[in-house]
């Protein structure tokens, strides 16, 4: 009781959510050590004897990385992060065929250069909370997973995904007349080589599930239905492993690519902000998402 009583405590110091104005509908509910959390975008269950939090996103269409989306991920990233009794992360989609259709079009689109400094802060910080986690993070990929969505797989520990061709993985972003910022290519790279990702970035490649297997790009396949599951056992062999030995090992190989983003940081956001305000790029985007409309009719 004791111990429940200091976890509520806890996540009730957590309060400091609500100042992001961002979590209204924020539900909390503690059954013995288990925790169940929602904001408008995103659900966390984590289960106190497994040690494991499943962060579904539930943001339809298509789960695009708002503003919004960002900052509620990375808070609940956080939370999960600061609870002990967190050893574990799996994230899923709650949407029938898309994992996640990265950042947001709309984000960075008419708007001002103020609002894109602070998107691309919130996607860096997303980026960053992400790929330092100390906490096993595995995606269970159940749907497309274009450029950010991919991106957000590729900064976890391992990744499975839906055996299904209709799906497919990769940074595009060349497709829609931009580019993949230099810690994307960085994530890209470490994942799969220096050769495979120069072609797939400069051809803004989409992997269909088996090449993506192919080139390493995802560690295993499972059938639609299993791939919760299979992420499940892939997760409980890695906490198998004692804590502090992993982390250590973990920051020691991803500590270089996260302090050339650190150290880059202001110069990275500069950049993007002067790139996306380029008339060129605004009608590129702008085109872009009207095909995607199109595509519907
Ligand atoms: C330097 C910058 C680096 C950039 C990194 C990025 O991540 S750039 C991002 C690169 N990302 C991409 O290139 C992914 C583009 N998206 C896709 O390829 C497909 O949507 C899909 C395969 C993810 C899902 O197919 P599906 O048949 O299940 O769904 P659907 O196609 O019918 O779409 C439903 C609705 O969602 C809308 N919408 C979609 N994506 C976005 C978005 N990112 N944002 C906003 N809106 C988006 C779409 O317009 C439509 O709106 P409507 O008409 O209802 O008002």
């Amino acid at each position: 009781m004791a111990a429940l009583l200091k976890r509520s405590a806890s996540l009730l110091r957590a309060g400091a959510l609500q100042k992001h104005g961002v979590l209204t509908k924020q539900a909390l509910c503690l059954f013995s050590t288990n925790m169940r959390m929602f904001t408008n975008k995103i659900s966390v269950e984590m289960d106190g004897t497994t040690g494991v939090a499943v962060l579904t996103m539930k943001s339809p269409p298509v789960n695009s990385l708002s503003l919004d989306f960002l900052t509620e991920f990375t808070i609940s990233l956080e939370k999960l992060e600061m609870d002990k009794a967190c050893r574990g992360v799996i994230l899923t989609s709650a949407l029938p065929r898309v994992f996640s259709a990265g950042l947001d079009i709309t984000e960075m689109c008419g708007k001002s250069a103020e609002h894109y400094a602070a998107f691309w802060r919130a996607v860096q910080e997303f980026w960053l909370k992400l790929y330092t986690s100390n906490m096993v993070t595995v995606a269970a990929i159940n749907g497309s997973c274009p450029a950010g969505g991919c991106l957000m797989a590729l900064v976890c520990d391992y990744r499975v995904m839906a055996d299904d061709p209709k799906f497919s993985i990769g940074l595009n972003e060349t497709k829609l007349g931009i580019v993949a910022p230099f810690w994307f290519k960085d994530t890209m790279t470490n994942t799969i080589g220096n050769r495979e990702t120069e072609k797939a970035l400069q051809l803004g490649y989409m992997y269909s599930p088996a090449d993506a297997l192919k080139v390493g790009l995802v560690d295993q396949l499972a059938s639609a239905d299993k791939v919760e599951t299979v992420a499940s056992t892939v997760m409980s062999e890695w906490l198998a492993i004692p804590d502090h030995a992993r982390h250590l090992t973990k920051s020691m190989m991803r500590k270089p690519t996260r302090d050339r983003l650190v150290t880059h940081r202001d110069a990275d956001i500069t950049s993007f902000v002067n790139f996306v305000t380029k008339d060129s790029i605004q009608k590129s985007l702008q085109m872009y998402l009207e095909s995607l409309k199109q595509r519907k009719r």
